[in-house]
């Protein structure tokens, strides 16, 4: 692709999520620890002189004006006051609506290779304000570091997570977070950790994902797949679905376990991956303090 740089966007998978309450606004009330995967989408981006910001590639079911891309493009365009303008294209592997993140990371991408390419030195912290505008998991990767996560997902601390390789299990099924997050029988009322706890204990135990019983219900793929998953190791949902993954340190069994897994499960094809946690993301540099 001439003049056009590639920049990586990140996977995450969330390591448990609980729901402690609700705002006023419906929002809801999270604690979750976000780890950054090395399974990514590359976002392709040459910038413009004459203001346009283009996508130069359809990505199959998102209008251009949906387009998280575009759409993080143009607010940076906005707050910054630029001239300069950028043609988008995107080679897409996370699956969409997957719970791992995909069209957040890819705006936060945009957000900080545009702070880069259009010189604008914006610090970590406005970029992370304008990124929660776009959706509540945009600030995780901009953040750039894997996060201990509260509030709706915006209040971050950095956390020291062991290295491990992650098996992700994504039927294709979608599911709407709008749906899951307003389902009557989801419970709201999990008792709050704190990062300490987290931090003596890791994922296992008490924490668990309170959307998963909501979304196994709906999807018996879904469910499938945490059974599958569940005769090797402790599995789990990430996010609002459909993705299940399991984490293991050792990769030779990560591996083999990957090999095992089918294509297909209750009657839906399945994608599947292995993927190294990361510590920082790859851009992580790309934003000032
Ligand atoms: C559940 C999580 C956990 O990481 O991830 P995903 O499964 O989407 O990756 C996120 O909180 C999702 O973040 P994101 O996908 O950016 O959601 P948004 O676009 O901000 O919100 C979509 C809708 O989900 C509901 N929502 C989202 C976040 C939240 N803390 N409370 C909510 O109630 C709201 O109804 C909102 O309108
Ligand atoms: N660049 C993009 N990549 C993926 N999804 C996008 C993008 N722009 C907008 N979307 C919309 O965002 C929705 C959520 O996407 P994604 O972030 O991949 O999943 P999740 O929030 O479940 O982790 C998609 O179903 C799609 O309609």
């Amino acid at each position: 692709m001439d003049g056009f740089q590639s920049f990586p966007a990140p996977a995450k998978v969330n390591l448990f999520l609980h729901i402690i309450g609700q705002r006023a606004d419906g929002y809801h009330l999270l604690q979750t620890v976000f780890r950054l995967l090395d399974f990514d989408d590359t976002i392709h981006l040459k910038v413009r002189a004459d203001g346009i910001i283009n996508r130069t590639q359809d990505i199959k079911g998102v209008s251009a004006e949906q387009d998280l891309c575009v759409r993080a493009a143009k607010l940076l365009k906005q707050h910054s006051k630029t001239e300069l303008g950028v043609d988008i294209a995107v080679d897409k592997r996370i699956p969409m609506g997957g719970g791992l993140g995909g069209g957040s990371s890819d705006a936060a991408t945009v957000l900080l290779a545009l702070n880069k390419l259009w010189n604008l030195n914006l610090p970590r912290q406005t970029l992370i304000d304008l990124g929660l505008t776009l959706g509540a998991d945009v600030p995780v990767f901009i953040f750039g570091q894997n996060a201990w996560a509260e509030g709706i997902g915006e209040q971050l601390q950095a956390v020291k997570l062991k290295p491990a390789w992650y098996i992700i299990m994504t039927p294709q099924v979608h599911v709407s977070t709008v749906e899951v997050f307003s389902a009557k029988e989801l419970t709201r009322n999990t008792i709050p950790t704190t990062i300490a706890a987290f931090s003596r204990v890791g994922a296992s135990n008490n924490l668990h994902n309170d959307l998963e019983p909501v979304v196994s219900q709906q999807y018996p793929a879904v469910a499938a797949c945490l059974e599958w998953l569940s005769q090797f190791t402790k599995a789990r949902m990430s996010g609002s679905g459909a993705s299940v993954f399991a984490e293991i340190e050792n990769k030779a069994l990560a591996e083999d376990i990957l090999a095992k897994m089918p294509h297909e499960i209750a009657g839906v094809p399945v994608f599947r991956c292995l993927a190294r946690g990361l510590d920082k993301h790859p851009l992580y540099e790309y934003a000032s303090e």
